[in-house]
């Protein structure tokens, strides 16, 4: 009886929210259809405003992206009020009316994400409304009377999206965010932003929702674009299709390989090396070796006109100081070439004046010969004489000079043109130059650095060009015109975004900051990362480490603390392995559990790759329209892949980011042996979000191995 009442109710708040959504769709196709039709109009109209064009362009792309899902809150408030939550906001055909969907985004939709019973905010029940296509499928009520026991948003919803089968790419979450992640995703954007949480705690979910938040939130941010930086392509790849479906299209996405145009690492840097290269040490050190290719100070002799000119060493030395102030090289030559224009045009002035005084006064001696009774008047000097240069005179000269070929080789003679890749390598090639721009460097270690000045780019040559690029200070043709805001941000190095955010951001060395902030001066960055996932080659352990040579104090600091992708089964066997790699963190707390132990098989080497091949077998047999991933120890990963078809199969470095259904880590121990190889078990354990297998390798033979019947390759016969 009350099962059925229940269901009645249900099937009635089904129809409710049907009704509501077909009324929501059929203003949205009208809604839509308007925007394509202005922004058609805009595109054709030259005179049109670009900003508007691209705006109304941008509306139209975001209401279009809004297939699945379009509305998919309801909020009922204590005074009877009802506010539908939607991927984006809706407006009735009368304007003055309350939307009729509110933008997630939108301050009025907080409610839905962070009210709860303690701190209801005017609101009497949250409902997530279940949708496929333009059908209501389901609801969850969630009343906020304090009846509904959990600290989550949402549960039923929320623990539905976490257990679905994943695809390989990234979905979006904006139905079932928790409160404190928007906490995260609305904080003010004015300084970086420091985010720290465990494996999967949604600090991807976090950082792409930001972005969707903040160009919707700040307009301008839109012209200038969002950086969004990842640690590998694949992971770019993953998430890939997030943004566009929130509607987000002024966001470029790199690695910090792949950030500098023209760039491209082709080799693996060995570790020692890749850390000393990481050190902010270069930062000053390149400033000074460009400071040092500086022309000097001296006085400059120069032919105009078949005339010489001398330019004095003060004068040159005044235009040096005010031309290189706040500027590159390249920059700071072609503000020292105006001046020399100018200083030359008033040398060849004050000579013309020098030269006809003196014929001038010639001229007065004569005539005094001739009349003994004419005494020399000492003021008609000059006055009487025409040819002192007029101020546009001048003027017309300083042009000639400015646009003869003659001076600009002068120039360019003096103060030459530099190859930031010819300069880099000079420097890191030479030792004396070593030895006096970086001090800090040791005897060896700038034996180590010298040795690489001729191999191609590594990762962490990147950061060192990028530095040297921007001292010189070329900057590479304007994209098109009409290009996208990201398509002309993308291959720009000089583009500066109105914010950047950065995944896996404890992995970045202090050069690689230094390479984010050249093109976020402004510092709005959103950096989430897990300290405890650190595997990079520089050494350091905490946040306040990570930053303290870039950011110095003026960070704030932010956490996520619940695990919604690792069954708790599997966190479990994380304690220790934390624990040895040394963190300070509490590990995340998971919300789900699966019920699947976590299971280990021995093997001996010989046996490896069989039991890989018939264990993933099995793996994708059991998680049939799931995917499976495979991250083993470096001295297997390649071995593994060649056999194992259809499955990716990484090591625990490229697995960063990345999730599967299940996940076999083969060669735990040789992961551990690996530098920061307990940091790199954590990643490879915190993967999977049903099932975790790990194929252990033992050289003498399997003696114990763990027999379970439910996993029948487990069995050895
Ligand atoms: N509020 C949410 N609603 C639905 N799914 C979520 C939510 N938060 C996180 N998830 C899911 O949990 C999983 C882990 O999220 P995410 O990849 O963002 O975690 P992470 O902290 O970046 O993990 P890692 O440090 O391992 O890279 C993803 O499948 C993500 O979609």
């Amino acid at each position: 009886m009350h099962r059925n009442a229940e269901e009645i109710r249900r099937q009635v708040a089904i129809a409710e929210e049907q009704t509501f959504l077909d009324t929501a769709l059929t203003r949205r196709d009208r809604v839509a259809a308007n925007l394509a039709e202005r922004a058609e109009q805009a595109a054709t109209d030259d005179d049109g405003d670009l900003t508007r064009r691209r705006m109304l362009q941008r509306q139209y792309e975001e209401i279009r992206q809004t297939e699945s899902g379009f509305v998919f809150g309801r909020l009922d408030g204590l005074d009877g009020t009802v506010r539908h939550i939607g991927r984006v906001g809706l407006r009735d055909e009368d304007v003055q009316a309350d939307p009729l969907v509110v933008d997630w985004r939108a301050p009025a939709a907080r409610p839905f994400y962070t009210a709860t019973a303690i701190d209801p905010q005017g609101q009497a029940r949250r409902r997530h409304v279940r949708t496929s296509g333009a059908v209501v499928t389901g609801v969850d009520d969630e009343p906020l009377d304090g009846t509904a026991a959990s600290d989550l948003v949402g549960e039923g919803a929320l623990l539905s999206a976490l257990d679905q089968r994943r695809t390989g790419r990234m979905a979006t979450a904006i139905s079932t965010l928790q409160h404190e992640q928007d906490d995260i995703i609305r904080a003010d954007a004015t300084g970086p932003l420091i985010v720290q949480g465990g494996p999967g705690t949604g600090k991807t979910v976090v950082a792409l929702h930001r972005v969707a938040y903040l160009l919707f939130t700040h307009g301008q941010m839109a012209e200038q674009a969002v950086l969004v930086l990842g640690p590998s392509p694949r992971f770019l790849d993953y998430i890939a299709q997030v943004l566009p479906a929130l509607g987000e299209t002024a966001v470029v996405s790199a690695t910090c390989d792949t950030l500098v145009p023209g760039a491209t690492v082709e080799r693996a840097e060995d570790r020692r090396i890749s850390e000393i290269k990481g050190r902010a040490l270069w930062q000053p050190a390149l400033e000074a070796y460009v400071r040092a290719l500086l022309p000097p100070v001296r006085d400059l002799g120069l032919r105009w006109e078949g005339e010489a000119y001398v330019l004095d060493a003060q004068a040159v030395a005044d235009a040096l100081a005010s031309a290189t102030a706040g500027r590159s090289y390249h920059r700071a030559r072609q503000a020292f070439a105006e001046h020399l224009h100018q200083l030359l045009a008033d040398a060849v002035a004050e000579q013309r004046e020098a030269l006809l005084q003196q014929m001038e006064e010639g001229f007065e001696d004569i005539l005094a010969r001739f009349d003994r009774r004419a005494e020399p008047q000492a003021t008609a000097t000059g006055s009487d004489v025409d040819g002192l240069m007029s101020d546009e005179e001048i003027e017309e000269l300083r042009e000639r000079i400015a646009g003869s070929a003659t001076i600009a080789r002068f120039v360019e003679t003096w103060w030459p043109t530099r190859d930031p890749e010819a300069m880099l390598r000079r420097l890191l090639g030479d030792r004396a130059l070593l030895r006096r721009f970086a001090p800090a460097l040791s005897a060896e270690e700038v034996t180590l650095v010298s040795a690489t000045a001729a191999l191609p780019w590594a990762s962490s040559d990147i950061p060192l060009f990028d530095a040297v690029v921007d001292l010189l200070g070329d900057r590479p043709a304007a994209a098109p015109h009409g290009a996208s805001v990201a398509e002309r941000a993308r291959k720009d190095r000089a583009w500066v975004y109105g914010h950047v955010v950065i995944d896996e951001a404890q992995e970045l060395s202090d050069m690689q900051w230094h390479m984010v902030l050249r093109r976020c001066p402004s510092r709005s960055i959103t950096a989430v990362g897990d300290i405890d996932q650190t595997e990079a080659s520089h050494r350091h352990t905490s946040w306040t480490q990570a930053v303290q040579a870039t950011l110095g104090e003026r960070w704030t600091a932010a956490e996520l603390t619940i695990c919604y992708r690792t069954p708790r089964e599997v966190m479990e066997l994380t304690g220790p392995v934390l624990a040895k790699a040394g963190s300070l963190n509490t590990p995340p707390r998971a919300v789900r559990s699966t019920g699947i132990t976590p299971w280990k098989l021995t093997v001996t080497p010989g046996e490896l790759l069989d039991t890989a091949t018939a264990t993933v077998e099995s793996l994708r047999q059991r998680w049939v329209g799931g995917t499976v991933g495979v991250v083993a120890s470096a001295a297997y990963a390649e071995e593994l892949a060649a056999v194992l078809d259809d499955v990716p199969v990484l090591t625990a470095t490229q697995a960063k980011g990345l999730e599967w259904d299940a996940t076999l880590v083969v060669d735990p121990d040789g992961i551990t042996a690996e530098p920061r190889g307990w940091n790199g078990l954590y990643i490879a354990l915190t993967r999977c979000t049903q099932e975790l297998g790990r194929l252990q390798v033992a050289p003498q033979g399997p003696e114990h191995i763990e027999v379970r019947a439910d996993v029948p390759w487990a069995v050895r016969t």
